[in-house]
């Protein structure tokens, strides 16, 4: 697929949040407003894969910001020539359990109770999380390992390397430049007619998928589990870390049930994701996902976005190249090993960014050898088929943001134009609110659930 992200920085209004767009379709942003870090860091990866996340924040900071010298200093830096002493520093050793040694982060509970959250995270620093404990109590995420029997996890990452070769990296326009994504994938989604309908009515980015698959037959088996196990830890996650034991604001009551998948390919080390937030437009206000792991372990990192007064740049509070203050709580880094499953709970998209860092040493997996698949399961809503949504100006059902950093406005939706993400294509600046009931439903939800009664009164009259 060719397109996505061409955007001359542009300030609609007060309400914009400095999100742009996305190195793949299902991306919200690197929180790509052409002068954030991560947008930055997204450009320098994708042209310079064989370096650490680590090098190229040093690079772009120490060029003040500035890409084009950035990539200077970066030419002249072949990862080969990083001195044995960098390498040993930005080496990940074994943390036992933060656990064991009895530290407690308070949860988002405490927190509103008034009790100060003690950071486990420092400023520029990666904290290294391997339990189920540990990564459930410090981050919106939990883990199940040894998620499949042996055998089937093998038979699901057999399926899939097969598929794998035929695999796209995603282009997309940064600047001047049209660069890749640092890894391959393809979209499934469930049946026949839904891949037909993904192809020609959703838009992601500002133009459709043309490789929509039907999920696979051993990827089908796994959804069920993944279904059952997601519903049990969404259920675990509001009782033990959700005010009052309620499900946050917005967060659908229904049963997640997926039905699309995104399938990632990282062929070695060097391939990665930048820091992003998932794309909501379709699957609605604090979307759960689940996640499978398989082949190659690798970092999954998250850091929570730090939200940002309008005049904080003026104070020249310890700011990052952009000026934001992104980095500021550190990063937390969870190793993902083969077979396992991770749950991105409601609050991960909303207040949180995540990657997969590029590796300086992998340990090959004994059937995938150098590859990790990674497999998202997806539930998209009826209610945010592109049929329904706001068009914008230009025609083109609009983008679902959340405010992430804006703290006026944090934690509102807003439906944008996706034309200002396509490549030769000016956007129309439309802008709107968007609402949504307590469960996370649009204004139309009622409606969409009629159309869709009908259509399927419609279908069993005919088949
Ligand atoms: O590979 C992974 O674990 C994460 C992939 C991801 O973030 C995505 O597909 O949006
Ligand atoms: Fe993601």
């Amino acid at each position: 697929m060719e397109t996505f992200i061409s955007r001359k920085r542009r300030r609609l209004s007060d309400t914009e949040d400095n999100s742009v767009s996305a190195p793949t379709p299902n991306q919200d942003d690197t929180s790509a407003d052409d002068e954030s870090t991560d947008y930055k860091l997204a450009l320098l990866a994708s042209l310079h894969p064989g370096h650490d996340h680590d090098i190229l924040l040093e690079a772009l900071l120490a060029s003040e910001g500035s890409v084009p010298l950035a990539l200077q200093t970066l030419k002249l830096k072949d990862p080969q020539e990083v001195s044995p002493r960098k390498k040993l520093a930005t080496w990940k050793g074994y943390q036992a359990s933060l656990s064991s040694f009895n530290i407690i982060r308070k949860d988002d509970a405490s927190e509103k109770n008034g009790i100060n959250k003690k950071l486990l995270t420092k400023k520029g620093k990666t904290l290294h999380l391997y339990s189920p404990e540990d990564i459930e109590a410090h981050t919106p995420c939990s883990i199940i390992h040894n998620f499949l029997s042996p055998d089937q996890a093998d038979a699901l990452l057999l399926e899939l390397l097969e598929e794998a070769p035929t695999f796209q990296k995603e282009s997309f326009k940064l600047f001047d430049l049209v660069v890749q994504s640092p890894h391959t994938m393809c979209f499934y989604v469930d049946s026949w007619n839904e891949a037909e309908s993904q192809k020609t009515d959703y838009v992601y980015n500002g133009s459709y998928i043309k490789d929509v698959r039907q999920t696979l037959p051993e990827m089908q088996k796994v959804s069920a589990k993944v279904q059952s196990a997601v519903n049990q830890e969404i259920q675990r996650r509001i009782h033990k870390h959700y005010p009052n034991g309620q499900k946050l604001r917005y967060q659908s009551p229904d049963r997640w049930k997926p039905n699309a998948a995104f399938v990632n390919c990282y062929d070695g080390g060097a391939e990665s994701v930048g820091y992003h937030s998932d794309q909501l437009t379709y699957l609605g206000p604090r979307a759960v996902i689940g996640s499978i792991s398989l082949g190659v372990a690798r970092e999954f990192r998250v850091r929570k976005i730090v939200p940002r007064d309008d005049d904080d740049g003026a104070k020249g509070k310890d700011k990052t190249a952009d000026g934001s203050r992104a980095d500021e709580e550190g990063q937390i880094s969870i190793h993902l090993p083969h077979n396992s499953l991770l749950v991105m709970h409601a609050e991960m998209q909303e207040e949180w960014k995540h990657s997969i860092a590029p590796a300086l040493a992998i340990d090959p997996h004994p059937i995938a050898r150098n590859k990790r698949i990674n497999i998202t399961y997806r539930c998209y809503k009826d209610s945010l088929h592109p049929r329904f949504t706001p068009k914008c100006k230009c025609g083109i059902p609009t983008v679902l943001r959340c405010v992430q950093k804006k703290k006026e406005n944090r934690g509102r939706y807003m439906w944008m134009c996706h034309a200002n993400y396509t490549p030769g294509k000016e956007g129309c600046s439309f802008f709107q609110w968007a609402e949504f009931d307590d469960n996370g439903e649009p204004p139309w939800a009622k409606k969409a659930k009629e159309t869709r009664g009908n259509n399927e009164t419609q279908k069993a009259h005919y088949t």
